[in-house]
């Protein structure tokens, strides 16, 4: 099977992981893609009372052609369950997201919601992070004073562009991707970028996930983490 069919088969297990009348937070990449396609097939065909809650413009244009209710966060009254993807899971369960520069409204709307179920295929798992480039969402007010900082601490920072244009977030804010190798302690490095003015959220999902369902070549593995 090769990474794409890995993630279809992860997408399609967790769906089944959703119940009429859920509310449920619909991720964002090519992982969540299978998930809402298979989705929209059962609301379809069931006739399912779902409210998806998007956590991108391009989560909420597809789950809105196949014909699921879409509702914006502040409609709603609370979150069942959240199913997204991740970008990389240590083996305590600590995840990178924001590969796909929607980590902001993922990390809002896994906060928010009540369950937190992670699919990915199995080249997702690591024993350390850091490997992946730790994203992190900065005001671009001030983003090159930022960037030093980051050099000057030896995360080997480099902006998010297309060609010579910044790319720009749901929020208009730019992305610093941190080229850190091994992440030693991801609560401490969490906390550091927390406190730094300009930065407005970092790719590190930490104490989140309750179920992560992988991906392998020979079928899927369901992990309790918490
Ligand atoms: O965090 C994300 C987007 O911001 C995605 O969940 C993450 O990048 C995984 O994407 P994919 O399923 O395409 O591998």
């Amino acid at each position: 099977m090769n990474q794409d069919e890995l993630k279809q088969i992860v997408g399609r297990e967790a769906v089944n992981y959703i119940q009429d009348g859920m509310t449920v937070g619909l991720g964002t990449g090519s992982t969540v893609k299978h998930l809402v396609e298979a989705l929209g097939k059962r609301v379809q065909t069931e006739n399912l009372n779902i409210v998806g809650v998007p956590t991108s413009n391009r989560t909420a244009k597809r789950a809105k052609e196949l014909g699921i209710t879409i509702k914006d966060i502040d409609q709603v009254d609370h979150i069942d369950l959240t199913i997204d993807g991740a970008d990389q899971i240590d083996e305590h369960y600590q995840g990178i997201k924001g590969g796909g520069i929607a980590h902001l409204r993922e990390k809002i709307v896994a906060i928010n919601s009540r369950k937190n179920i992670w699919i990915v295929d199995e080249s997702k798992l690591t024993k350390q992070l850091g490997s992946f480039p730790l994203p992190v969402e900065v005001i671009p007010y001030g983003s090159q004073q930022l960037f030093k900082k980051f050099k000057k601490r030896g995360y080997n920072p480099k902006f998010r562009m297309d060609g010579d244009r910044f790319i720009l977030t749901h929020s208009k804010n730019y992305i610093i991707d941190l080229g850190l190798g091994k992440i030693g302690d991801p609560h401490k490095l969490a906390k550091n970028l927390k406190d730094m003015t300009g930065v407005v959220e970092h790719g590190l999902f930490l104490d989140i996930v309750n179920t992560i369902i992988v991906g392998h070549a020979n079928g899927t593995e369901v992990i309790k983490a918490r």
